[in-house]
């Protein structure tokens, strides 16, 4: 079955141009005028685009003493609806689980999956098994990258000598860490002294968790990176101090990528402010959302491209689940949804102020992620070869978000009232037309696993200059005898 793209104007990260596309068995198959094919969809008016791809989610995850609410099919449905056509999950080993295990049930989960996914695999404890299996998900299983969390104190954090190994650990394998930098042990002791000082609603979560918790963790995550030989991906990065210890690091020849949350660029700190519990509760997430300075300095990364990738950390709670912690603050479980709205809003607020533009936009959604990961050009390109994960986006059409209408089987939405302009028309996933003028007609189970190769140019060119420059020791002829 043969699917033709028509009429509208391809735009990827680094060209424009007006051409028809040619889907067959789920790839693009050829790119140029006047194609046809058994289905013909009508682009008039519109970019065509790679699909988006969010590296970013916590489906149906374990946390908190809760699961996030949406799983692999309702997120990837709220996925395609929004012009999400790929995510990339995190397989949460529990402490002294096997990694392997950690992954077969991340497997047993994503089978309803409605758009192809990935993952990436968490270090949340450290021994000698872990540094074994690391070897075993990269050369066998197909995940080139490994989430460590620097916050989360008691639960998923690890210290600095374990994330040193584990960093060391992907150098030798040719795999990428990931990481939250928050410093942990400082968020813990501000914890205590809010509750103690009798501060436990959810804006005492911002209180405890300042930018400069995560400056500090983030220069410290880049500069260990260094020191392994690794290049670094910082997740949600959210504020300036944490922006700025990338750049100044990018600026120095070091190898590190930043990832901005479309929650972090689009809403702000006084939403923990709201009167109402439920309203502020329901934006707890780490890091929390910061004010206006913070907002201006992420989106200046996109443009300067110090930053690479804009995610959701779709990790979604519902209002009752938030509940559990009315009274103590620590108890909210951390998380916010954004999968159906990442793509809308960072056109709305990007694209359309003029802070991004069309081809920015493709390369923060998808094609900078797909090399980051090593998936490019099967993903997030357009390309003859390529798999037809494709979004034919309306710039015209428009909607105001609302719960009401929403994929996400929560109860709320963070974005509640914000009025989009720029929508897909169609969203394809490998050639499957899932999403039709709003209306979602996607397939349970059509996604697929996407196995990850470990890297071959960046991890090689930074080992390569770290053999070069690696401490040697110093022949000296005649040396004195000691201890004479
Ligand atoms: N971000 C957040 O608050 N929840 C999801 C887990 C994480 O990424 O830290
Ligand atoms: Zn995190
Ligand atoms: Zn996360």
């Amino acid at each position: 079955m043969s699917t033709a793209i028509k009429g509208g104007t391809i735009v990827t990260a680094d060209l424009t141009c007006q051409a028809d596309i040619l889907i067959e068995d789920g790839k693009i198959a050829e790119i140029g005028p006047n194609l046809g094919g058994g289905e013909t969809l009508d682009a008039t008016g519109c970019y065509v685009m790679p699909g988006g791809i969010d590296p970013h989610t916590h489906l149906e995850m374990p946390f908190m003493g809760t699961y996030s609410t949406d799983d692999f099919e309702s997120g990837t449905r709220a996925a395609l609806a929004g012009g999400t056509t790929m995510v990339v999950d995190f397989a949460l080993p529990s402490p002294n689980q096997s990694l392997l295990d950690a992954l077969s049930m991340w497997h047993n989960k994503s089978g309803r999956a409605n758009c192809d996914y990935s993952y990436h695999m968490a270090i949340t404890w450290w021994g000698e098994q872990v540094f074994n299996e690391m070897e075993t998900v990269v050369r066998d299983k197909g995940i080139n990258t490994f989430k460590h969390f620097m916050a989360y104190k008691g639960a998923l954090m690890v210290d600095d000598d374990e994330m040193f190994a584990s960093f060391q650990r992907c150098a030798e394998l040719g795999a990428l860490p990931l990481v939250h930098a928050e410093n942990g042990d400082v968020v813990a002791q501000l914890q205590a002294k809010l509750l103690a000082e009798g501060n436990d609603g959810p804006e005492a979560h911002a209180y405890s968790r300042p930018a400069e918790v995560e400056g500090e963790a983030t220069n410290r995550a880049i500069m260990i990176a260094d020191m392994a030989g690794v290049p670094v991906y910082i997740v949600h990065t959210s504020c300036e101090q944490a922006h700025e210890a990338i750049r100044r690091a990018r600026q120095n020849g070091i190898r590190c990528y930043g990832e901005p949350l479309i929650q972090h660029l689009t809403l702000d700190e006084s939403e923990y402010a709201n009167p109402d519990w439920d309203h502020a509760a329901r934006r707890v997430m780490s890091p929390p959302f910061r004010n206006r300075k913070h907002q201006d300095s992420l989106w200046a990364g996109l443009q300067a491209g110090s930053l690479q990738v804009v995610a959701t950390d779709h990790c979604a709670f519902t209002t009752e689940q938030k509940r559990t912690g009315v009274g103590d603050f620590t108890r909210i479980p951390n998380g916010t949804g954004g999968l159906e709205d990442r793509m809308p809003m960072l056109w709305t607020c990007g694209v359309n102020t003029g802070r991004l533009t069309v081809n920015e936009f493709v390369a923060v959604t998808s094609t900078n992620i797909a090399k980051i990961l090593n998936m490019y050009p099967r993903k997030g390109a357009i390309l003859v070869g390529s798999d037809a994960d494709i979004v034919v986006w309306d710039p015209a059409r428009e909607r105001t978000i609302t719960a009401q209408t929403q994929q996400s089987a929560i109860d709320y939405n963070v974005f509640e009232g914000k009025h989009v302009k720029g929508l897909p028309r169609y969203v394809l996933t490998r050639g499957l037309v899932s999403i039709v003028d709003g209306e979602v007609k996607t397939r349970e189970g059509h996604g697929e696993f996407v196995a990850r190769a470990p890297f071959q140019a960046v991890n090689r060119a930074l080992s390569q200059w770290k053999e070069i420059t690696a401490p040697r020791k110093v022949e000296r002829a005649g040396i004195p005898a000691s201890g004479v």
